[in-house]
């Protein structure tokens, strides 16, 4: 090793001869042996030129006036975030072994690159970069055609290899922006620093009876997107909202599933306090949050220890720190103090050049990138104006949206709001368009479809019913030839045993065609009049079986008349209509 590179953590970074260091380790530049797909180049590191780092003094607290919060009267908050995002790909960053779900058996997912065998090299995923980089379109960030890899050291024993593959220097994209709504005030906008690719870890499981690590390398060497923002947010509810509108873009994006609790998206968040008017204080980092309440949570307490430190100590400020989380009594707790930092000794990767995109693989990935949550939202609303008033149902057709699949080359279908769509407006195949009501149409799709998904563990991408069966359905419910239980019933049966029958043949061979209310139904005719037979004589039973329900009701106790309806139904198995048993069966008591 050259002895230029034993350097001490403060001669480290842009304060040292970085650069010459990094000369004397590219003279060894590993061809590749396996074509790159077109768009990606690699060029030796030498012609990166090291960015400095940003100063994060730019002014920033000059960005936002300063507004009081009156749970901390005279601090400003300073917030800044480092968002570590698992790549939704089907493969690692720089292997080709499988990604793997948190189920999977220990070390089933593991190439011998990911387990650090000597000999082997990286190859970078294209698949990786492409999300990425839709994921830096979304943020507006600027795209850097030339971008490197550098390896960050630790040893730690879930990083088989020693170091970590990340974009400290040189990162894929830079200088973007997230709108940001809090909900009672005006929207924030947060800029992003930096999003760097990196390799994620191995996970180490601590044994506390056996006194035993296990390692389980199946997520070592997983893709990962590090978004870092500048510290532009001031309470922990901006903090909140920056996080969950950015879970939204990922997973808008396709890029990651964004899912907290199983950890693709985990957060280190930097808190500092100042006195109104002083400069930003140190910032104490709080590592590794996996919820967005635990977010809120560790940064109120941050705010709490760090006021109290600077009154109890006027003059000094917050030793800088990495910091935990306790989950349980809902503070912080000291990791490390900057003196004990570990010294990462940077280096580029000397298995891994500059990657170098093409102008046309930019245009290309920025050409096919999917609508932003927003975006979709507001399109939504314009064209239909009732569901204004159906804001949650929304949402929740919207989050599922997010939660799916988008592809590259055209697979893309639409998803559950290209089905809500197409259920509003159906183009049959006999060239009749039918068109149902935005708000029933929604109800059903999230309360009774994606509900009863749900409930068999199923996510929308499993759901067996074509658009034209589940219009039917709602059109058989809505002209009432089916009672809305009925409906419901035939939703499970469909999603239980698909066919490609329709829902008016798969009812009535159910038994689920409702009994008409009078021989000649009409809903305004409902239980007036001659009652059809069927549901006539399914009464007068009702009547006779339940007979001191009856005599009640006749001294006026109508409490009883549910009862009465309720026995029609069942007897009925959910055919009747309640309405018309309900006319019917104070017709025939009267
Ligand atoms: N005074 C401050 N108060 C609060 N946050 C700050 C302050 N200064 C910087 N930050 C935030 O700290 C974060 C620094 O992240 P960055 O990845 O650049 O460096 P790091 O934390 O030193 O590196 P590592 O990735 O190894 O954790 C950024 O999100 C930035 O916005
Ligand atoms: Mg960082
Ligand atoms: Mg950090």
């Amino acid at each position: 090793m050259p002895s230029s590179w034993r350097t001490t953590s403060s001669q480290r970074g842009a304060a040292t001869g970085w650069w010459d260091e990094r000369k004397q380790v590219t003279g060894k530049i590993t061809s590749w042996s396996r074509p790159l797909p077109s768009g990606f180049s690699f060029r030796p590191p030498m012609l990166v030129r090291r960015l400095r780092p940003t100063p994060y003094f730019r002014a920033f607290h000059d960005l936002r006036t300063y507004q009081e919060d009156i749970r901390w009267p005279g601090w400003q908050v300073i917030i800044g975030i480092e968002t570590h995002a698992q790549i939704k790909s089907h493969r690692k960053l720089f292997s080709e072994s499988l990604t793997s779900a948190p189920d999977d058996p220990p070390n089933t997912h593991v190439s011998p690159f990911d387990a650090a065998f000597p000999g082997t090299l990286p190859k970078v995923n294209p698949k990786c970069v492409d999300l990425a980089l839709r994921t830096a379109f979304a943020l507006k960030c600027r795209i850097a055609h030339r971008s490197s890899f550098d390896r960050k050291h630790y040893f730690y024993s879930d990083l088989p290899s020693g170091y970590q593959i990340t974009q400290q220097y040189a990162p894929l994209a830079k200088n973007g922006e997230l709108e940001v709504q809090t909900p009672g005030s005006s929207p924030v906008t947060v800029r992003i620093k930096q999003i760097q690719l990196e390799q994620d870890t191995a996970k180490s499981t601590f044994n506390p009876r056996t006194r035993t690590s296990n390692i389980d390398l199946n997520r070592a060497g997983t893709g990962l997107m590090e978004i870092v923002s500048e510290p532009d947010m001031r309470s922990p509810e901006e903090a909140g909202a920056y996080v969950r509108t950015l879970q939204a873009v990922l997973r808008a994006m396709g890029s990651s599933d964004g899912n907290m609790e199983q950890g693709s998206l985990r957060c280190d968040v930097n808190v500092s306090v100042n006195q109104k008017g002083g400069p930003p204080g140190i910032r104490c980092e709080i590592k590794n949050l996996n919820s967005v309440r635990f977010i809120m949570a560790a940064i109120r307490h941050e705010i709490k220890r760090q006021t109290e430190y600077l009154l109890a100590n006027p003059g000094s400020s917050v030793p800088q720190e990495t910091r935990g989380f306790d989950e349980n009594t809902f503070e912080t707790f000291r990791l490390r103090s900057k003196e004990d930092a570990p010294d990462y000794r940077y280096m580029p990767d000397p298995n891994l050049g500059v990657l170098v995109l093409s102008q046309s693989r930019i245009e290309e990935i920025q050409k096919m990138l999917p609508a932003l949550p927003w975006e979709k939202r507001s399109r939504l609303l314009e064209q239909y104006p009732q569901l204004g008033a159906k804001e949650q149902s929304l949402d929740v057709l919207l989050n599922v949206d997010n939660g799916r699949d988008v592809g590259f080359d055209g697979e893309d279908s639409g998803g559950v709001v290209g089905y809500f769509e197409s259920l509003c407006r159906e183009a049959r195949a006999d060239g009749r368009t039918v068109k149902r009501d935005p708000v029933v149409v929604l109800n059903w799709l999230t309360h009774e479809l994606l509900g009863q998904l749900t409930a068999r563990k199923q996510t929308f991408s499993d759901n067996a019913l074509t658009v034209s069966q589940l219009g039917e359905l709602i059109d058989l419910v809505q002209s009432k030839s089916i009672t809305g239980t009925s409906g419901k019933f035939l939703l499970r049966h469909m999603l239980s045993s698909p066919s490609s029958d329709s829902p008016t043949k798969i009812a009535t061979g159910l038994e689920l065609i409702a009994l008409p209310a009078s021989p000649s139904f009409s809903p305004s005719s409902q239980g007036k009049g001659s009652a059809s037979p069927e549901l006539q004589s399914l009464c007068e039973a009702a009547i006779t079986a339940l007979p001191s329900e009856v005599a009640a009701l006749r001294a006026g106790n109508r409490n009883v008349l549910n009862k009465i309806v309720g026995y029609v139904m069942k007897q009925s198995r959910g055919r009747a209509d309640a309405v018309a048993v309900r006319n019917l069966v104070e017709e025939l008591v009267r």
